[in-house]
């Protein structure tokens, strides 16, 4: 994939290189303190070798029942008041918001305006190197200045978790991190059975057994709707025919979801993103890495559909899809289970949140080469079996009347924002960490 070529090599979330230092560090120090006797000594270097070659029983791993809690890493009394502080609310009856995969791009957006609006925001990221961890650290610095703490851990490290709903207890979790992109599946399908899985049942846990149990609005995808045929994508349509990995991962999620909204009463909120773009985007989605190989002169590849047509997405502006976002925190109810009880039935949803107006790959490309005032060298290609569906249309009509969602920004109006923001951020600009 051309527009990954620059980037490190992209072991997603499912490193495992952060896990040993814990086993190895203490076996160290054992050494140093060890008896020089040749069959101690042999029997330590057995021993080493034996936790070489083992699975490493990675940090992200760790169990509720682990009490090796990585106090130097999180914890301590400093830790605990910047995680309150942020966590705080500065408006009377604001939510308490722990907000997962808070660096990542739709998380900075959704923090910075819960923050703004006197939401106490406390932000959870792996900082992964899915792609670029530089953009993921700027996006950092804009949620500091904002007043966000991010705490640097993993979703399925249950005890960080665990941890974090002692200190703080949150009305809300907006669950954003996830092993994101659709074709990245096919080279590393761990990652999303790490992330978008394991790690979702893991926040889920952690979330049922909290008391008060907060409630849950997580990412969907419109990728669920797979090769559905009927237009528009509507929530009571089927989405049994995914095309992906990424999306049969989010489709489980859906229906692990609502598990744990039957057996514990956890109040909980599935929203179904369809393509969204806009400033501090993804690098791996098409708008972005065909901005930056157009400025570049290098050949894009644009897919066609078996007939030869365009294929087409229904793309969603940033700033649609945080309002929606907020709605959907706004209106979910209460859990109604307390430490892992169900005291009655709680809410269960699932929303669109599309632009409702797809638009072709190839009108896509007209815009950007308008708006960087260039031609782009394309070449055309058919659709591969890469986990892309032809199209993608949301119908809106539920969350309209729900979560008071209406989108507002044509693709037009936003890919002419990211763009600013690209060449302000990419030019080296001293503005370029500004919205
Ligand atoms: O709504 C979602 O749930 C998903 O949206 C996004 O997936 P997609 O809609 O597939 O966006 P993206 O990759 O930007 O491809 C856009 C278009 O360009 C076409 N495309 C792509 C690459 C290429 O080289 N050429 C090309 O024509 C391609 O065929 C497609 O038609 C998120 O990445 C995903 O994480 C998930 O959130």
């Amino acid at each position: 994939m051309s527009h990954l070529d620059d980037l490190p090599s992209t072991p997603g979330k499912y490193k495992t290189d952060k896990a040993l230092p814990y086993g190895i560090l203490h076996h160290h120090r054992y050494l140093r303190l060890s008896k020089p006797t040749l069959w101690a000594s042999l029997f330590l270097a057995l021993f080493l070798f034996y936790l070489l070659l083992s699975p490493p029983p990675t940090p992200s791993r760790r169990s509720l029942n682990d009490s090796s809690l990585s106090a130097a890493k999180y914890g301590g009394s400093q830790w605990e008041k910047q995680v309150r502080k942020s966590a705080h609310p500065r408006s009377r009856g604001g939510l308490t918001v722990l907000v997962t995969g808070a660096a990542g791009f739709v998380g900075t957006h959704v923090s910075t305006a819960l923050r703004r609006r006197g939401d106490g925001v406390l932000g959870l990221d792996n900082f992964n190197r899915y792609y670029d961890p530089k953009l993921k650290r700027a996006r950092q610095g804009l949620l500091e200045r904002s007043g966000v703490f991010v705490v640097e851990g993993d979703i399925n490290d249950a005890v960080l978790l665990k941890k974090l709903f002692d200190v703080v207890l949150f009305t809300h979790v907006m669950h954003l991190a996830a092993q994101a992109g659709v074709r990245y599946a096919m080279q590393n399908p761990g990652s999303y059975v790490n992330s978008n899985i394991a790690g979702f049942v893991n926040l889920l846990e952690v979330s049922k057994a909290a008391n008060p149990q907060p409630a849950v609005v997580w990412a969907s995808s419109s990728s669920v709707y797979g090769l559905n045929k009927k237009v528009p994508f509507s929530e009571i349509d089927r989405a049994d025919h995914p095309a992906s990995l990424y999306a049969a991962t989010k489709k489980a999620g859906e229906g692990i979801a609502h598990t744990y909204n039957h057996i514990y009463g956890l109040s909980l909120t599935g929203l179904r993103f369809f393509t969204v773009y806009g400033p501090w985007g993804r690098p791996d989605m098409a708008y972005f890495f065909f901005t930056k190989d157009i400025l570049k002169g290098k050949t894009i590849t644009v897919f066609e559909s078996p007939d030869k047509g365009s294929v087409a997405r229904d793309f969603t502006y940033i700033d649609d899809i945080v309002k929606g976002c907020l709605g959907a925190l706004d209106t979910a109810e209460k859990s109604t289970g307390s430490g892992g009880k169900k005291k009655g039935p709680a809410m269960f949803r699932i929303y669109n949140l599309g632009n409702t107006s797809p638009v072709p790959v190839t009108k896509l490309v007209k815009i950007l080469e308008k708006l960087l005032k260039m031609k782009a060298k394309k070449k055309v290609m058919p659709l591969p079996r890469n986990g892309d569906v032809e199209f993608t249309h949301a119908n809106i009509t539920l969350a309209q009347s729900e979560i008071g969602y209406k989108p507002a920004v044509d693709l037009e109006t936003g890919l002419k924002k990211f763009v600013k923001w690209y060449m302000g951020f990419y030019s080296g600009s001293k503005k370029k960490s500004s919205w």
